[in-house]
């Protein structure tokens, strides 16, 4: 199955000069999300991954289910304010600014092999915060795995040293 045939471009959005790579055209078929789960699972078996942490919001569309079928945790990592335990905070880059993101400080146990997922890998700016999270809390970052890699933008200069998967390419 070509799974870029269900993603859907949006020319200008957010902004101008941007294209969107929409992904609710993938969630709405249920083959085409059962293929992509497939396939995540597919690259996460048999690695003994005990945690998957994704990113809000798009990272929990996948994240649970893909927790859920290889017998791992799930954790979210959230924007500021809204986890309500303690937690650990990394700023990261945007196009314009920094934003946060934050994890629970307890839910990550030393020993963990994390498998890291989101929608989307741009800049990259997001998954290395998120790989800085994880080791903060003492874990072990096993794979990064994304449904899209927009290579031209080479998020993956900030990830080098681990495994990057993902499921298609732009
Ligand atoms: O590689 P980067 O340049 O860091 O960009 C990738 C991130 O951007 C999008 O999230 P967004 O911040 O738009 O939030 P959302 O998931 O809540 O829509 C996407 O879901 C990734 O998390
Ligand atoms: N072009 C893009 N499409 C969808 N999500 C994104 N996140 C960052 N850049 C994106």
């Amino acid at each position: 199955m070509d799974l870029k045939k269900y993603i859907r471009d949006i020319e200008d959005f957010p902004k101008p000069g941007i294209g969107f790579k929409d992904i609710t055209t993938l969630l709405i078929d249920p083959k085409a999300m059962q293929e992509s789960l497939n396939q995540f699972v597919a690259l996460a078996k048999g690695k003994g991954i005990t945690k998957v942490v994704s990113m809000e919001s798009r990272g929990f569309f996948f994240g649970p289910m893909i927790a859920l079928e290889i017998n791992a945790g799930f954790i979210p990592v959230r924007k500021p304010g809204k986890l309500p335990a303690e937690t650990i905070s990394q700023e990261y880059a945007l196009e314009y600014g920094t934003d946060t993101l934050e994890i629970h400080k307890d839910a990550i146990q030393k020993g963990d092999k994390v498998l890291i997922h989101d929608d989307v890998l741009a800049t990259g700016g997001t998954a290395e915060a998120v790989v800085k999270l994880v080791e903060a809390a003492g874990g072990e970052v096993v794979q990064l795995d994304f449904i899209i890699d927009l290579t031209f933008l080479n998020g993956i200069e900030k990830i080098k040293k681990y495994q990057v998967n993902s499921l298609v390419q732009y």
